[in-house]
């Protein structure tokens, strides 16, 4: 891989993971600029496979956004973690769709480093090897070639993706989250009691299944 390769970020922030298996747990997120499934755009939303997006992932404009090489994308992270603590940092590589960028180089690198690596992905890219976390969430009418993850975390209800279309594959965990509404991040808001309703009722009558909800939300924090 070429030295010179460079990474377009959204953004990077320090918090901690807002949903699925690893709730709670201090973390530094990566989001990468753009997106197969949809340009990102409002007057495209309606036409694209993915319809829902809760996120600005477009530009690199966001906090601590930017144009990164490897090394320096590495160390801008790891300056994020605090110091003075022998816990290993924590990366969740998101976006936008993160297997558009991150390669085997970067995720190499973060391990050199000594950090953990995670991914939220919508699984219709392959991914890199080494990652230590795959968070697969699979979106509408798309074509879904990861088959094996750490968590399945299928957002509900969506007419073209349905847990029954996902139960050959191979996950620890098979969370269903409730689909938030967009533009408010109140929880008694932004998702609908019915779709709150909804998850819970196919939880419990599908009990492989568990409630995922977005913590961070709820909270406030980002
Ligand atoms: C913004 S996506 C970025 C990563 C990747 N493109 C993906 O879709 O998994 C991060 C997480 O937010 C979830 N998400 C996006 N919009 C949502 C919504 N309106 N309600 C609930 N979860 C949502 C996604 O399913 C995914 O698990
Ligand atoms: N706190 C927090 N947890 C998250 N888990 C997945 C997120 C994402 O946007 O990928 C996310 C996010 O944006 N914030
Ligand atoms: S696949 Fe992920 S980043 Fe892309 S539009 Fe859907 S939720 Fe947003
Ligand atoms: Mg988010």
């Amino acid at each position: 891989m070429s030295k010179s390769k460079t990474y377009r970020v959204k953004e990077i922030f320090y918090s901690l993971q807002g949903e699925g298996a690893q709730t709670g747990r201090p973390s530094i997120f990566c989001r990468f600029s753009k997106c197969n499934l949809w340009n990102g755009r409002e007057d495209s939303r309606v036409d694209a496979v993915c319809n829902f997006c809760d996120t600005d992932f477009v530009g690199t404009d966001g906090q601590n956004g930017g144009t990164f090489n490897c090394d320096e994308l590495t160390s801008f992270l790891k300056s994020m973690w605090p110091s003075n603590n022998s816990t290993s940092p924590y990366i969740v590589f998101t976006g936008g769709e993160p297997a558009l960028q991150l390669d085997e180089t970067l995720v190499e690198a973060c391990h050199a480093c000594g950090f953990e690596v995670a991914i939220e992905t919508n699984g219709t890219l392959p991914l890199p090897a080494g990652i230590d976390w795959i968070c697969l969430s699979p979106k509408g009418k798309s074509d879904v070639v990861v088959d094996t993850c750490n968590e399945l975390k299928l957002v509900y209800p969506q007419a073209d993706a349905l847990p029954e279309r996902f139960e050959h594959v191979q996950a620890q965990h098979y969370y269903l989250q409730p689909m938030a509404n967009l533009g408010d991040n109140e929880i008694s808001t932004s998702v609908t009691r019915e779709r709150v309703k909804a998850t819970i009722e196919y939880c419990l009558t599908h009990p492989r299944w568990k409630l995922s909800l977005q913590t961070h939300k709820w909270l406030g924090i980002d």
